[in-house]
């Protein structure tokens, strides 16, 4: 079931959580704000994320956008408190995220599910390729032993990857292949929230498009909210329904992606479509 916003064909007006209240919000942040210090001093200051506001609803792929640095990852990141902020409002799925202590968050970690750019990182290059997938939910507790075969098999199809593949090392598989089996090992844990920081920008064109048809597919069927870190507004136009744009740690342009990319009004974003899709014209 794809629980995007749903446009009306008759008003063009949007569903979303303040039009309709029954939908929920995955993702509510208020002021979310990440500054690095660095040097002998700790005096440089990197105002990675400043100020940030964002609503992201359940069931949709939100597009996060921007150049490198901008704090795209960042964001990501501190949105989950892999990195503490240093100051602003995080609810998920109703939670108070700011609020919750250590112990709390190890137990929602599995929930919230992030896949990076780069999928052999991702593994221990020493275990084969089923023990990489296994490892999350043996360490959560999520199945049995017994369960293992299931799990595997019942995953790798999702994935669409033939079962004797995993028993290779990492090393011993394509990049595609082994993006694929990132994906089956972060649905072994069921998240109801996805972060996808640039999951295909290091495999070739062919592949990319397989890995995006494939975790669109995997969002509809489980209805998962994905926001979907991209910096090529073509993957974003493709994946996400709403999109946000980044520069320089703040957010200068939110909104539907059709619309935002029909009618920038950010100049930045005026420029970013401009390198994308060619030359912009105002009317
Ligand atoms: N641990 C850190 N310490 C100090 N500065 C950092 C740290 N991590 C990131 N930064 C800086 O914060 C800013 C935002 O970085 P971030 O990685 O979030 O950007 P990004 O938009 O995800 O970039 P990219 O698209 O290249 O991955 C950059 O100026 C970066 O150099």
């Amino acid at each position: 079931m794809i629980s995007n916003p749903v446009t009306n064909p008759v008003t063009n007006s949007v569903t979303n959580s303040v039009t309709n209240p029954k939908i929920r919000p995955m993702i509510e942040i208020t002021q979310l704000k990440k500054y690095y210090t660095s040097g002998v001093l700790k005096k440089r200051i990197t105002k990675a994320v400043d100020g940030v506001d964002l609503s992201v609803d359940k069931g949709m792929i939100y597009g996060l956008t921007g150049e490198s640095g901008c704090g795209k990852t960042t964001l990501a990141m501190a949105m989950l408190r892999l990195i503490e902020p240093t100051a602003g409002s995080i609810i998920i799925n109703g939670k108070n995220i700011m609020s919750l202590g250590k112990a709390f968050l190890k137990k929602m970690r599995p929930r919230y599910q992030i896949i990076w750019q780069n999928p052999e990182a991702s593994f221990n290059p020493r275990m084969r390729i089923s023990d990489n997938i296994l490892e999350p939910g043996r360490y959560y507790g999520k199945f049995c032993q017994k369960e293992e075969m299931d799990i595997l098999s019942k995953y790798l199809n999702m994935v669409e990857l033939p079962m004797d593949l995993v028993s290779r090392y990492p090393h011993e598989v394509s990049g595609g292949e082994n993006q694929r089996a990132v994906i089956a090992r972060m649905l072994t844990m069921e998240p109801e929230l996805l972060i996808a920081d640039e999951p295909t920008s290091s495999l070739d064109i062919l592949v990319q498009e397989q890995i995006l048809a494939l975790l669109k597919k995997i969002q509809e069927q489980m209805n998962m909210t994905i926001v979907f870190i991209s910096h090529d507004l073509r993957v974003i136009r493709y994946m996400c329904r709403k999109m946000a744009v980044m520069l320089e740690g703040k957010i200068v342009e939110k909104g539907l992606c059709e619309t935002i990319l029909s009618a920038p009004q950010h100049e930045y974003t005026r420029q970013l479509v401009t390198n994308t899709f060619g030359k912009w014209r105002l009317n």
